[in-house]
């Protein structure tokens, strides 16, 4: 896990205190952590003002966190202990078996067979014994928890294997690494095939990859299914971590986008006055609505101590105050996005009451009936949860406050009414010549208790199943959403706290205002394109330069920074590719192929995107391109650059990553080889025409053109390329590889990270299997099943 791992780490950014990274800790942030825990003063915003003077190891105890809690009742007193005691402990490691993977049943079957058992044998440096074990809420069980923290999988000699598998089965996309309570929201949400899903807060993209594979689940070979997942974040570096775990899934069902959640366009379009005839007139959508969204906000995160042991000295009330705002406004962008009868999940991992409970009511106040809080506790019975608080308190720079009243008398104007169970807003009746206020009962705090069904939420606490802890609202929109009326208030609200509150008083109605102005009036400056301007101003240009500019500009698209996205639609190359692969014409071209360019001539990727995802770039085009996609499809062709390249017919390969779509349509450069030259080609990546030793397969070499050619596994059990045709036979279980023909030899395309992992893995019976499965997923992706192992067996005996 070693540098990836870390690599992963140095990346994670808070969101708003910009907490330093605890795996990459400074002297000095080392040295802050000292004496902080016990005496936790914070400044105004919240933050801890203690300066430590020298190096401690991580304190895994806060005053002020234990006072807090305590007070708002999330444990019974009863199980203070317990619920403490866990939470300083290490978080085991857990992890999930991709359901849409054709291997996930045989990867279970070696989780179950082979390393429950030996776990439990080799035992480790601590006292349980489980080993590791599948968690019986997942469903299939498919999703499982070590008895061994992140740091013991690491360290500890006996589970080196069990490590290496971990590492390799979640770098093929097999498996992936995942926090056992992250796993729920996803579960919750109740995706279909169909469904168009946008998770709202995606990055690092462990839901979006689970609910990508709710998308693909059983599709048939070489089917798409109609449904996609929309997965956004605000800051670009987690956008790109997103974007390279859920590479891993293959899927051309997929955009990603970087918007603030809070200000997600919804791609509105007047069907009738834009079109002009064009080729995109039949487009039925005129809406980018989505039949389920995730809202999995960001948060103080204190749910995640025991992943991340600096928390406990950098917890502070603030930081959940600090966001309740953002949260509830992220929440009701995605309510209106929501479709009519459709299902949202909102989810922290923290366990403040002002960031779960408090949002969802003022959800639900501000939906008037339009939106219903689900009761969903015959769902996943075994996962052990506890229904959310009804009552609480708010606490600010060392005071409780029990209702906005008390934020008013104490004069706290970052303390919103929705903070509270009531949410109601405190109105001062008091007049001034009257000011005797005496009589009032002020200093008896008063807790309000919430009169909504708040008991629906779920809160997952870590002493229930040794875990982290989560809450979980699930959200049915019932109706349109009112029209929120703007009040001019005196009392600070969330809404008047946003600079940006315009957006969302009038959810339903006011961004479609914006929205359909940005589509009529595309010169209107985006947020994301300011940087472009004050460079402008900043540096005076000519009129040459600034024409140059403009050019430049158009080439580049509408979102600064972000490459356009473009549908390629260059007959002649199209046509060249067609002919070279001999790619049926059953295999639909049309709009599905997506490039980043404008400039066809320097097109190096050219990307294939589903129906589905067709549909919302095309609605992007006729809304003025509001959505600003940093990635989207699956990339299916690559300009080949080297010398090689140009003495081909046709400078563009497929890519890894879009074979397994492309083979079944394929009828040109495609050949089979018998078991030794396919590993030959994998042992030494590349083989001399004399140094091939089947004749037949040297003889169907030699009539390939030069250039990419796919190269398909003979198991010997079939007419694979013998007879009247040349072209394999293509199933569910074909084992295939991109390879180029050079003039005197043939390269396989894998990388040689890849094709020494089959090599040496293969070597070893009980796991050759498993290998070669590895492979053809890889190559594959996963719409192929895995339903010959009798195959599978043959080829590992021929290769071993
Ligand atoms: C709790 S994490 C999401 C984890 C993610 N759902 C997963 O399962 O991997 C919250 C994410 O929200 C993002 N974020 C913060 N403010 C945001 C905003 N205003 N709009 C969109 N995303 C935001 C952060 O960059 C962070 O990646």
């Amino acid at each position: 896990m070693g540098g990836r791992g870390r690599s992963r780490r140095t990346q994670r950014k808070h969101f708003r205190d910009g907490r330093e990274n605890v795996w990459k800790t400074k002297k000095s942030d080392s040295q802050e952590a000292e004496g902080s825990n016990n005496n936790n003063e914070n400044d105004s915003n919240g933050n801890n003002t203690n300066k430590p003077t020298h190096w401690q190891p991580f304190a895994i105890e806060n005053a002020a966190f234990d006072e807090y809690y305590k007070e708002q009742g999330v444990v019974r007193p009863e199980e203070w202990g317990s619920f403490i005691e866990c939470l300083r402990k290490p978080l085991p490691a857990a992890f999930r078996i991709n359901s849409s993977s054709q291997f996930c049943t045989d990867l279970r079957s070696q989780l179950e067979d082979e390393f429950m058992k030996a776990l439990l044998a080799e035992g480790t440096d601590g006292n349980e014994a489980e080993g590791i074990k599948p968690l019986p809420w997942y469903p299939n069980n498919f999703a499982w928890m070590s008895s061994f923290s992140r740091m013991q999988l690491r360290k500890n000699k006996n589970l080196e294997r069990f490590h290496e598998f971990l590492k390799q089965e979640n770098e093929i996309g097999n498996i992936t690494r995942q926090e056992a309570v992250s796993m729920v929201p996803p579960l919750f949400l109740d995706v279909h095939r169909d469904h168009f899903v946008l998770d709202m807060c995606a990055a690092p993209g462990s839901k979006t990859f689970q609910l990508l594979e709710m998308i693909h689940q059983e599709s048939e070979v070489g089917a798409l299914p109609n449904g996609m997942v929309i997965a956004n974040d605000v800051d670009v570096q987690r956008c790109n971590l997103l974007i390279h775990q859920t590479k891993r899934m293959c899927t051309s069902n997929l955009a990603v986008t970087n918007h603030e959640a809070q200000h997600f366009p919804s791609c509105r379009w007047k069907k009738n006055n834009t079109t002009n005839g064009s080729d995109l007139a039949g487009m039925s959508m005129t809406e980018l609505l989505f039949d389920r969204v995730l809202c999995d906000v960001p948060c103080s995160g204190d749910g995640t101590l025991r992943k991340a042991p600096d928390i406990w000295r950098k917890w502070s009330v603030g930081m959940a105050n600090g966001v309740h705002c953002l949260q509830l406004q992220i929440a009701m962008r995605g309510l209106a996005l929501l479709k009519t009868g459709g299902r949202m999940v909102y989810s922290t991992c923290s366990m403040n009451p002002v960031e779960n409970e408090a949002v969802v009511s003022e959800i639900l106040r501000k939906c008037g009936g339009s939106v219903e809080l689900v009761d969903v506790s015959s769902e996943l019975p075994q996962l052990v949860r506890r229904p959310g608080l009804k009552s609480w308190k708010v606490r600010d720079k060392g005071t409780w406050l029990g209702s906005h009243k008390d934020a008013c008398k104490y004069g706290r104007s970052g303390i919103v009414p929705s903070m509270f169970p009531s949410g109601q807003p405190h109105v001062d009746t008091s007049s001034d010549d009257n000011n005797n206020n005496d009589n009032d009962n002020d200093d008896v705090l008063v807790t309000e208790v919430s009169s909504l069904p708040l008991e629906r939420c779920m809160r997952i606490a870590p002493h229930d199943q040794n875990s982290g802890a989560f809450f979980i609202a699930v959200l049915h929109k019932i109706s349109p959403l009112p029209v929120i009326q703007t009040k001019s208030s005196k009392h600070s609200r969330c809404d008047e706290k946003s600079k940006q509150s315009e957006d969302i008083k009038a959810m339903d109605v006011d961004v479609k205002n914006e929205e359909s102005d940005e589509a009529t009036n595309p010169s209107k400056k985006l947020k994301g394109t300011e940087p472009e301007k004050t460079e402008t101003l900043n540096n005076p240009k000519s009129r040459a330069e600034k024409a140059n500019d403009k050019r430049k500009l158009q080439i580049q698209g509408k979102w600064f920074g972000v490459d356009p996205v473009v549908f390629f639609k260059d007959d002649a190359i199209l046509t060249n590719i067609k002919e070279f692969y001999g790619i049926h014409e059953s295999f639909s071209f049309t709009h599905r192929l997506i490039t980043r360019n404008i400039d066809t001539n320097h097109v190096k990727r050219i990307y294939y995107v589903s129906e589905s995802v067709k549909n919302v770039v095309e609605l992007n085009f006729l809304a003025g391109e509001q959505l600003k996609i940093t990635s989207i499809g699956l990339k299916m062709f690559e300009r080949q650059t080297s010398r090689e390249g140009t003495s081909s017919p046709c400078v563009f390969r497929i890519s890894s990553e879009g074979l397994p779509l492309l083979l079944p349509h394929m009828t040109k450069q495609i050949t089979s080889s018998p078991a030794v030259d396919f590993k030959h080609l994998l042992q030494y990546k590349s083989i001399k025409f004399p140094d091939i030793v089947d004749d037949r397969f040297r003889e169907k070499v030699a009539v390939l053109a030069l250039g990419c050619c796919v190269v398909v596994l003979n198991t010997g059990n079939e007419n694979e390329g013998e007879g009247a045709s040349d072209r394999p036979k293509v199933d569910k279980s074909t084992i295939a590889i991109g390879c180029w023909k050079g003039r005197s030899s043939l390269s396989v395309m894998v990388t040689a990270v890849d094709c020494q992992e089959l090599l040496e893995r293969s070597r070893f019976s009980p796991v050759n299997k498993l290998v070669l499965l590895n492979l053809r997923r890889r190559n594959k992706g996963d719409s192929y099943l895995a339903d010959q192992e009798q195959k599978q067996q043959n080829f590992s005996c021929k290769v071993s």
